[in-house]
């Protein structure tokens, strides 16, 4: 529970690890499809989109960059992870698989919610409590959801930037 002077940052990594199982499928729509996973044009749209966001929520844009640059590379270890998984063993690659235009609309919705909890947790980011209440959330978020080894490793990548030394 956390007051809204003290709000939580279990939301926050929650749409990180939302964010990353939604990797999944956009690893299965480019598996399939031989397209490359990482794809620069589409990254500099997802971060200017979320900077106009900040804007528009009266947040700094750079932090949230930030953070969406570690959300970015988290997702790609997520894809490689499981490229390689299905290299390794085709029997487990993905028969079918949404078009990627459409898993993107879900990115999308999760990324614009994640900017908005970045927004919602100013103090929390830039309280010198900040490591232990995110590593806090790291580890409820990984139970709760119940995650791989694989997506743990990347949802700690996705969050080194939610702290703010200030
Ligand atoms: C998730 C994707 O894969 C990569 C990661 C991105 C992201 O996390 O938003 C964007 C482009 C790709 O480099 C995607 O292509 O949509």
């Amino acid at each position: 529970a956390g007051s809204p002077a003290r709000p939580s940052l279990d939301p926050l990594a929650r749409l990180s690890a939302e964010r990353l199982l939604i990797s999944d499928q956009v690893a299965a729509a480019k598996y399939r499809t031989g397209q490359p996973i990482d794809d620069p044009a589409r990254e500099q749209q997802v971060l200017d989109g979320v900077a106009a966001r900040a804007r528009a929520l009266g947040t700094d844009p750079d932090e949230v960059v930030a953070v969406f640059r570690d959300q970015i590379e988290a997702s790609k270890i997520v894809q490689r992870g499981l490229f390689r998984i299905w290299d390794t063993d085709p029997s487990k690659a993905p028969t079918g698989s949404p078009d990627l235009s459409v898993i993107r609309v879900e990115i999308n919705r999760v990324s614009s919610e994640l900017v908005q909890a970045i927004a919602d947790t100013e103090a929390p980011r830039t309280s010198p409590q900040c490591g232990r209440r995110l590593l806090a959330a790291y580890l409820n978020t990984d139970r709760t959801m119940r995650l791989d080894m694989l997506h743990a490793i990347a949802l700690g990548r996705s969050l080194p930037h939610v702290c703010e030394a200030k």
